[in-house]
Parts: C-alpha cells; structure tokens; sequence
C-alpha cells in the first residue's frame, strides 16, 4: 500500500478578495500563509514523511509546498514544477470579481463557467497582457500549448501527461510523494485516480491547505481516501 498526498494552495490574496485567479501568479494571503504552516505541523504530527513534491510554476502553490515541507524539516527533497499542475487557465475572467461577475452575467452562466468540463470561459487575445506567451516561465510551451481560455476537460488533458510520465513513475519507485496544486488541476487529478463521473467532480470543492490523502494498491487503484485533520 503506497501513500499519496494532495494539497490544494493556501488561501492566496484573491482567493480573499473573491476573484478569479487562473494562470494570474498572486501571492499567498497571510492567512494562507498560516494555513500552508498548520497543514505541514499536521502532516508532521501524524508522522508523514515524503521523497519527492511535486507543484505548479505558480507562486501561491510553491510557497505552500515550502511551507509545509518546513515544517517536515523536508527542505531539502527535490520539488518538480511544471505548468501542467497550474490553475485552470481561465480566460477573460482573470482578475475580474466571483460575485460581480455573477450579478453580470447570471449565476447559471457563472457556475457553468466554473464547473460544466466544456464550457469555455470568455477567451482572451494574444495581446492581452494575461496571455501566458508574454512570461519567460511558459517559454518551453509550445504555441499549441499556450492558452486563451480552458475548459476543465482541457485542464485535465494537460495535467494527465505530467501524472503519468512524472507521478506515477515516481509512485512506481516507491517514493513518498506530495503534490502541492490547485482547486481545478488537483480536481482533473482526483477524477483521474477515482474514476469520477463529470457531475460527482462539479460536486467536490477542495478546501486550501488541508492533505487529502490517498492509499492505494499495487496497481495505483484508490482504497481508501481521507482529508487528514
Ligand atoms: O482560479 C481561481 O479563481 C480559483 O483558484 C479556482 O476557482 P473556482 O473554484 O472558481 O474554479
């Protein structure tokens, strides 16, 4: 039986001001801060020890992993970042606030935007100052790659390869691994591992900094799965 943990970020500063975030690289809250340190004192409580994390390229989701892996004294582990554990990319709504945008356009179109796998969000152009294009982290992406909107089956078409031909080798090797991400990318990944239909994974909402815990067998099959608290 393997071990393996997901966390979501700490609270960021627009998850507090109740914006939508995306590709858009803000920092922690302060109280995300605090949660990313009280989420490693539980997993060091309960006696977790890891190999191997992996993350984002976004700093809300490097910082956490930082924080937790202090608290662990597991500074010293090697981190993976790669931009397919990004935030869904989401598009003209970057930046733009949760509930003005639902009194705008609707609280049906604003929960399809958010949840509905192939509902696209408003794109943005290639000279908007959002587009991932114009950040040297994202040069290694191909044009193809580079978003303007995304879809969450989209999300989970990007974050799949990086589970397999990363994740799961490391699983295979029998390393303790973390994963530091985010609400949608870690939600491509929980549909993955538990075989969710689109309407069961429109139904999870991942709480920030808090381990969710997956055991499971020989064949990466899930057995059991908890949120430690
Ligand atoms: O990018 C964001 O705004 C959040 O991290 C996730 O937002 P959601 O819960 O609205 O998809």
């Amino acid at each position: 039986m393997q071990k393996l943990v997901l966390i979501r970020h700490g609270e960021s500063v627009w998850n507090q001001e109740n914006r939508f975030t995306g590709w858009t690289d803000v920092d922690l809250s302060d109280g995300g801060l605090q949660q990313a340190i009280s989420a490693g004192k539980l997993l060091a409580k309960n006696g977790y020890t890891f190999d191997v994390g992996f993350t984002s390229v976004l700093k809300r989701s490097i910082k956490t992993m930082h924080f937790v892996l202090e608290q662990l004294d597991h500074l010293w582990i090697p981190i993976h970042k790669s931009w397919r554990l990004n935030e869904r990319f989401y598009g003209a709504l970057q930046g733009l606030n949760k509930d003005e945008t639902i009194e705008k356009y609707g609280e049906e179109q604003v929960q399809k935007w958010r949840r509905d796998p192939h509902e696209h969000p408003p794109a943005i152009t290639e000279q908007d100052d959002r587009f991932p294009g114009h950040y040297l982290r994202y040069n290694d992406l191909t044009y193809r790659e580079l978003p303007l909107t995304e879809n969450l089956s989209e999300t989970m078409d990007r974050a799949l390869p990086f589970w397999h031909e990363s994740i799961v080798p490391a699983i295979r090797e029998n390393k303790k691994v973390i994963i530091c991400a985010h609400g949608n990318s870690l939600r491509a990944l929980i549909q993955y591992i538990e075989n969710l239909s689109d309407e069961d994974v429109a139904k999870l909402d991942i709480p920030t900094a808090t381990p969710w815990v997956y055991e499971l067998d020989d064949r990466l099959n899930c057995v059991k799965h908890y949120y430690l608290k």
